[in-house]
């Protein structure tokens, strides 16, 4: 018997299928996410209890007439395999493959471009208020998940939506689940009666709750909101990771997101690479920190898994916090924790941190308060692609007056930069990137990784013609790109801000300096280092590297920095070029 999916290429397919069928075609759809996840990895628990959802979706509405907005879009693989791109769902979250979240511009039939949480409602209002404008008919519906209720943006748009009578329809994806089990009030109010009162008093008819994965309930539910001429709430309650055994049993994130796996011998094989992460370091530095100091707190906004905050929670219940996706409120709940005396750290993921930029001004450096932002995912993520990259920390945060702003090289300078933010009477940042800590060479042995004031020569050439600045692990690439080269030094600035003045002009004064970043070029740490040349009236020859003038999509970070030139054949190529202008 052949299967259903490979004859569907579009919705229109899905509404000609007799309903009898519709099922099967649930029952393909998560063998499909299942073998797909398990080739490349992949936003998998999401994906697999929202199956019955896109269907019925698809079955009701008429897109791309009718607008669908997944918020984030990591819960839609079976969107994605039910509008033409079952066949290159292989290449996922790959360099030039199938995007990890939606993108209309991937297709006409994701109506939202995502990646971050809580934007369907603000999105799917201003699109039907944009179609009203327009003379357009359709339909919009805004599918989220009760993970999107725990943040702000998203009750900014149910506040306007209720008041403006408007037939948006918001599809309240239930699973009880954010990456973690879900945190707040509200989540636990959606399991209460009080749900019908609450979506009721905000201006919705609500309708359910219904069970999403019992699809003739589902549609029956669809097509009444689809009929209503005001504001509804579809309250569906579904299970995350549904369909997939080791998903299921997942207690910790109900196989959120998995890395590639397979099968051997009936058990499920994962391959973590177990090596330890900048993330897992800093919490254990984080463990050390909270054993001595019993003001230090931590504050992360729902992501207490990727930060590998969850054995610390399980020490400190009372200490460390999972406010829920709510950057703004993490970052302004800190600026109160300091303002009575604690020492708050809000370890957030570089991309999250732009959504409360004027917390941190207005809320933290403006009184200078002493939060500590441990900013992680700084730099390239990879599979994630260009709505997750950390670009834009440096330039940001580098703006901010009384912020200190540092970057480790390896694992090692945790514990030193930690203890030296901690200490600090105002605000600071660490930031450090996805992935595995690297190896300490010789030379930062030598160097050593305290005392943390000022910069560190990690190489000092003898008759010395150019210096690489390069911030952060992308050190260890410049050391080997001078140990390559004669008369090559390499200085790790380690804090971006305050510069450490002189030894930058020292490093200039071979006449030739190469900085190299893992964030925007375009304000950040060589934007820094050329003020000062400026303000000095120094001019030696200078090139910057890092992240360019553009969204950089998924891919494999590693060969993305390959491409970039931030890998030491890239610093060596830079290097060669800027003594060539100077001949
Ligand atoms: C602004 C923002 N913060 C954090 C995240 C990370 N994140 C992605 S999905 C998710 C959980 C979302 O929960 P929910 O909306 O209930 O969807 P579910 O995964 O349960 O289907 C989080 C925290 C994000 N994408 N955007
Ligand atoms: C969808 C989302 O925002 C998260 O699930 C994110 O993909 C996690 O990224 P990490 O894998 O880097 O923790
Ligand atoms: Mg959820």
């Amino acid at each position: 018997m052949t299967g259903l999916l490979p004859r569907i290429h579009s919705p229109a397919d899905v509404r000609s299928l007799p309903e009898s069928e519709l099922p099967r075609l649930c029952e393909e759809l998560r063998e499909e996410i299942i073998t797909v996840c398990g080739r490349v990895g992949g936003h998998l628990g999401a994906s697999l209890g929202a199956v019955e959802l896109v269907v019925a979706l698809h079955r009701v509405f008429h897109s791309p007439q009718d607008s669908i907005l997944f918020d984030v879009g990591h819960q839609a693989y079976a969107h994605k395999l039910l509008t033409g791109r079952r066949e290159r769902m292989g290449t996922l979250r790959q360099a030039g493959g199938i995007a990890p979240f939606l993108d209309p511009r991937e297709s006409p039939l994701d109506a939202l471009a995502a990646g971050h949480s809580c934007t369907a409602v603000s999105a799917g209002l201003g699109m039907l208020e944009g179609k009203r404008l327009m003379g357009r008919t359709g339909h919009v519906v805004a599918v989220l998940g009760d993970g999107a209720l725990t943040g702000g943006l998203s009750f900014e748009g149910l506040n306007n939506a209720g008041g403006s009578h408007l037939p948006l329809v918001v599809l309240l994806n239930d699973n009880q689940m954010s990456i973690s089990a879900n945190v707040g009030a509200i989540p636990a109010l959606l399991r209460t009666r009080e749900a019908r009162a609450f979506f009721e008093g905000l201006g919705f008819t609500y309708l359910g709750p219904v069970d999403g994965h019992d699809l003739g309930a589902l549609l029956k539910a669809l097509r009444e909101a689809r009929n209503s001429s005001r504001p509804v709430v579809v309250h569906a309650m579904t299970q995350k990771g549904r369909g997939f055994p080791p998903a299921e049993a997942d207690v910790q994130t109900r196989g959120h997101a998995m890395g590639p796996y397979e099968w051997r011998d009936g058990k499920l094989v994962r391959s973590r690479g177990g090596q330890r992460t900048f993330s897992e370091a800093f919490a254990a530095a984080l463990d050390d920190a909270m054993a001595v100091d019993p003001r230090v707190v931590v504050v992360t906004p729902a992501m207490l898994e990727g930060s590998a905050l969850v054995d610390l929670k399980a020490r400190y219940p009372d200490r460390v916090h999972d406010v829920g996706i709510a950057e703004q409120h993490a970052v302004t709940f800190c600026a109160g924790l300091a303002a009575a005396g604690a020492r708050p750290v809000c370890v957030i993921y570089s991309t999250f941190l732009q959504r409360a930029f004027d917390q941190v001004v207005h809320d933290v450096c403006l009184p200078g308060l002493p939060v500590l932002f441990a900013v992680d995912r700084a730099g390239l993520v990879g599979a994630d692609g260009a709505t997750h990259q950390g670009t834009y920390d440096l330039s940001s945060l580098r703006a901010l007056p009384g912020l200190a702003l540092m970057a480790p090289v390896v694992g090692e300078d945790l514990a030193p930069l930690l203890a030296a933010a901690l200490a600090a009477p105002g605000p600071s940042a660490i930031r450090f990137p996805r992935g595995t800590l690297p190896g300490m060479p010789p030379e930062l042995h030598a160097a050593g990784t305290s005392p943390v004031q000022g910069a560190r020569w990690l190489l000092r050439a003898a008759a010395p013609r150019l210096t690489l600045v390069a911030l952060g692990p992308l050190a260890l690439a410049a050391l080997e790109a001078a140990r390559a080269e004669p008369g090559w030094s390499v200085l790790d600035p380690r804090w971006v801000s305050p510069l450490d003045e002189p030894a930058l002009l020292e490093a200039a004064a071979c006449g030739h300096v190469v900085v190299v970043e893992e964030g925007t070029t375009r304000g950040g740490l060589g934007s820094a280092v050329l003020e000062l040349y400026a303000a000095q009236g120094c001019s030696p020859r200078v090139r910057l590297m890092g992240m360019p003038d553009a969204f950089i999509p998924h891919g494999d970070a590693r060969a993305q920095r390959a491409e970039l030139g931030l890998d030491a054949a890239g610093m060596r190529r830079a290097g060669r070029a800027l003594l060539e202008m100077g001949r």
